[in-house]
């Protein structure tokens, strides 16, 4: 067994933390050999709630678990932290687009990222859950000097697991089969999942997704706008937003960062933009990006058409105000 390693978990009381927590103590993200030690931040409020976490952590008797450190107090929770899932943020509601969020959440991840910079390991991975997950994942980076920028990462592998799954009940073989989608974009409504890159097995053949599915005009709208709202149709139903699910994806997500991606294949990651692809730079842009060693890097020379230009276009620009307004509110 190595030394434990110390993960923090934010908005460690809410719905997305009570299932993500077991599946990180029973090793489904560091592995099985990779002992841990967790800390649980929430607001002082939620202190009572926490503690109920606490003990039901404890009852599930994980041998991973050496200890849990829960706290109100930032400097405590991220203290010599490897790993970082900051979920806590406030939910949307129905009716609301999730950037209605930027103005109360943005300010959470300006603290973060500051207390990230003081107290965490300099090598500490970030993934911003909270939404609107880009825009909070570039400010966090920013009030972070001291860490490096590819170091913060925002979620939209939940719309990659919706894409995946949305094309292998259109072709009808496992989820398994399906590889390399691409979320390009904001994790919001103006998100492109793309399948046009990615691969189907079907009867024991690997083949391009669009001649498994062989329907361009259902790839075109109907996938899209179903993973592009899928967020929106779980609210509706559920009167709450994705929990389980979101859960799965981060610890998809912080896994594959820390353990690698297989050759050939890709998974999406909401990173800071170089300009690929023709995107804007400086916003945290969902792109293909292949892992290995801990360093994700994107995949370059994919094939875009007209139509995904444009829809690169459209949410770009979407993340390019998001930045404006969200610095517009931090520096007020
Ligand atoms: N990127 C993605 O794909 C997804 C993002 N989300 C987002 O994740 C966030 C959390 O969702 P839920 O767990 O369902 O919400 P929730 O309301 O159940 O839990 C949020 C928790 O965060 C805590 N919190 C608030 N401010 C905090 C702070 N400054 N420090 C530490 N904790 C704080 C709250 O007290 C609460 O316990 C929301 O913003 C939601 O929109 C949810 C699903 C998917
Ligand atoms: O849709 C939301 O605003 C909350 C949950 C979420 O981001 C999602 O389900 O994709």
């Amino acid at each position: 067994m190595s030394e434990p390693i110390r993960v923090v978990v934010t908005g460690a009381a809410g719905q997305i933390a009570y299932s993500i927590l077991y599946m990180i103590a029973k090793g489904d993200v560091f592995g099985p050999n990779q002992p841990l030690i967790l800390h649980l931040l929430d607001i002082p409020l939620m202190m009572g709630v926490l503690e109920g976490v606490v003990m039901e952590l404890a009852d599930c008797a994980l041998p991973l678990l050496v200890s849990v450190v829960p706290t109100d107090d930032p400097a405590v929770a991220f203290k010599d932290v490897s790993a970082a899932f900051l979920v806590g943020a406030m939910p949307r509601k129905q009716g609301m687009e999730r950037k209605d969020l930027l103005a109360a959440n943005v300010t959470i991840f300006k603290v973060q990222g500051e207390a990230l910079d003081k107290y965490a390991r300099k090598d500490v991975k970030v993934l911003v859950v909270g939404n609107p997950a880009n825009t909070n994942a570039l400010v966090c980076s920013q009030y972070a000097p001291s860490i490096p920028k590819e170091n913060f990462t925002a979620m939209t592998r939940l719309d990659q697991n919706r894409a995946q799954s949305q094309i292998a009940a259109k072709v009808g073989v496992p989820v398994a089969n399906v590889s390399n989608i691409i979320i390009w974009g904001n994790h919001s409504s103006t998100q492109f999942p793309d399948a046009s890159n990615a691969k189907v097995v079907v009867n024991g053949k690997e083949v391009p997704a669009p001649s498994a599915v062989q329907d361009d005009a259902w790839l075109r709208t109907y996938f899209v706008e179903t993973v592009q709202k899928r967020g929106a149709a779980v609210i509706a139903a559920r009167k709450m937003s994705s929990a389980m699910s979101a859960a799965k994806a981060a610890c998809d997500h912080v896994r594959d960062w820390f353990q690698g991606t297989a050759p050939g294949r890709f998974v999406s990651m909401g990173v800071l933009s170089d300009g690929s692809y023709g995107t804007p730079k400086d916003v945290i842009f969902s792109f293909p990006v292949s892992i290995s060693n801990g360093k994700w890097q994107i995949v370059q020379g994919l094939s875009v058409d007209d139509f995904a230009k444009e829809r690169l276009a459209i949410t770009g620009k979407e993340l390019e105000e998001e930045r404006s307004e969200a610095f517009a509110v931090v520096n007020a």
